[in-house]
């Protein structure tokens, strides 16, 4: 267990008394405060020595050892917690971190947004919305730890918080017996749970097979020749969980002090990774109260309205210590501004010299919302950001350290993937984004789109490494996805 720096005045309560953006108004707190007592007596989800381990794997992360991937749903829900689901998502994951190890010969530190990921911050409290053909403004639907997302059902229930900690006890317990049970092996008993069956698409499948062909090829090499080695590069696999951590109430109820370190240091053991929103990391705020005593490792989301200065005295209050792994910062700008304000963000923390993973969000700045009211991202957007984003990093001696993207593995009954961002291979049109529109929230890349975006970011990582490409023109940026990757 690893020492807790100084924590002047900070108790997993203190966040009561400062500002709280993003506020969840209930009409009962005592009754909220009675859910949160019966969950401050239940076990954690997640352990310390754990989230040490994933400290140190984004330390690595930080010196360039190690590639981060942060991915998932933009709102769980507690419907979408079904076997099916939970396989088709760990799949996907797996399946973007293979790709990614192909081509950055790194391991992949892979963060889920899962088992957790409930509570949204809007940015409009209220919405208008049709109930029996009337016009009626309600409360936006705050995620399914707050509210439902039926318009009559918007009334915040502290139960839902106690509904939020079983669905990812559930959701937790079936992913470690997954992953428990060989389910990211890639032998013998390599379980078709994840293989691309459904993928329409002849060239992404003989793509993804050939890439595992090679590696369970270089394995069995490995083996021949008496090298100790795991039968996969995803056997005994890390994986962590995450959500943005705006239920305080809720995230104090889980933060637990670890019994061996001295001065104590507390946890918080809903998830390994927690990450601050774009919407409440004010300096003196609620948020940043709560994140800087928690031992775990932090995400920072970094927007746009963020001033170089205060991007400093953040990190000076969440990481006073400057301890590697404890920050990822993890910029969303979009692709028009991220010319403008990533490099100024670079150099300011460059300037303070303290140690962060530079991860690209290329989704939250680049949502669009079509003339029929369909909110979606477009692939050549994402795309175009995350590009920009490893090539401002290399020209201003800094590097891109990982992704953290809204994706889902999800399919319906019949096997078909979610059609909510445009583009990609698949080249989904906007009159398409109907037919399987799921998310409650903002729109993810599909299963084909996820793998799109996983072989041009590979493929750039491996041009990297063999030195063709020094940060410039790095992957290409094509409406509708990618040519095929390099051999
Ligand atoms: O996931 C991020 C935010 O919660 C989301 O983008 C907010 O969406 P809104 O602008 O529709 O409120
Ligand atoms: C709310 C999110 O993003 P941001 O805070 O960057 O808008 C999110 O990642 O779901
Ligand atoms: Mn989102």
């Amino acid at each position: 267990m690893s020492a807790a720096p100084s924590q002047d005045g900070w108790t997993p309560s203190s966040w009561r008394t400062k500002p709280f953006a993003q506020a969840v108004q209930y009409p009962d707190e005592a009754e909220l405060e009675s859910v949160l007592d019966k969950i401050k007596t239940l076990p954690p989800l997640v352990t310390p020595t754990e989230i040490d381990r994933l400290r140190d794997q984004l330390a690595a992360v930080q010196r360039n050892e190690a590639f981060l991937l942060h991915a998932g749903d933009c709102a769980e829900s507690f419907d979408a917690c079904t076997e099916a689901n939970l396989r088709n998502k760990l799949g996907l994951i797996l399946s973007v971190s293979l790709i990614l190890i192909w081509g950055a010969r790194l391991p992949i530190v892979r963060v889920a947004r899962i088992a957790g990921q409930y509570a949204k911050p809007r940015s409009a409290p209220t919405e208008v919305v049709d109930i029996d053909g009337v016009k009626t403004e309600v409360p936006s639907f705050r995620g399914d730890n707050v509210n439902g997302l039926a318009p009559t059902d918007r009334t915040p229930a502290p139960q839902r918080l106690l509904a939020a900690y079983f669905h990812s006890a559930a959701t937790l317990n079936h992913l470690r017996a997954l992953l428990a049970s060989g389910f990211a092996s890639l032998g013998e008993n390599h379980p078709s749970g994840w293989s691309l069956r459904h993928v329409r698409s002849k060239e992404l499948r003989a793509e993804f097979t050939a890439i595992t062909a090679a590696l369970a090829d270089a394995l069995d090499f490995s083996r021949v020749i008496g090298l100790p080695s795991s039968s996969s590069p995803l056997d005994e696999v890390d994986f962590y969980t995450s959500h943005e951590g705006l239920m305080l109430g809720y995230e104090e109820a889980l933060t637990r002090p670890s019994p061996s370190s001295k001065p104590r240091a507390h946890y918080n053991t809903s998830a390994h990774f927690l990450w601050i929103g774009d919407r409440t990391r004010q300096l003196a705020g609620a948020h940043v109260e709560y994140f800087r005593g928690i031992r775990n490792p932090v995400g920072v989301k970094v927007g746009p309205s963020m001033a170089g200065p205060e991007l400093v005295a953040l990190l000076d209050i969440l990481n006073p210590d400057k301890e590697p792994g404890r920050i990822t910062l993890i910029t969303r700008y979009g692709a028009a501004k991220v010319e403008t304000h990533l490099p100024p963000h670079i150099a300011a923390v460059k300037a303070s010299a303290h140690p962060v993973a530079w991860v690209c969000d290329p989704m939250h700045g680049n949502t669009q919302t079509t003339p029929a009211g369909i909110k979606t991202r477009h692939f050549s957007t994402i795309v175009a950001e995350l590009t920009a984003s490893f090539r401002i990093h290399a020209e201003h001696g800094s590097r891109l350290q990982g992704t953290s993207l809204e994706f889902t593995g999800e399919l319906t009954a019949d096997g078909f993937s979610v059609t909510e961002c445009l583009g990609g291979s698949m080249g989904l049109r906007e009159d398409e984004l109907g037919a399987r529109y799921h998310s409650f929230c903002d729109p993810r890349l599909n299963f084909e789109q996820s793998l799109d975006l996983a072989f041009l970011v590979s493929d750039h990582l491996r041009k990297e490494r063999s030195g063709k490409e020094r940060g410039s023109g790095v992957m290409m940026l094509e409406t509708s996805g990618r040519k095929s990757i390099g051999k």
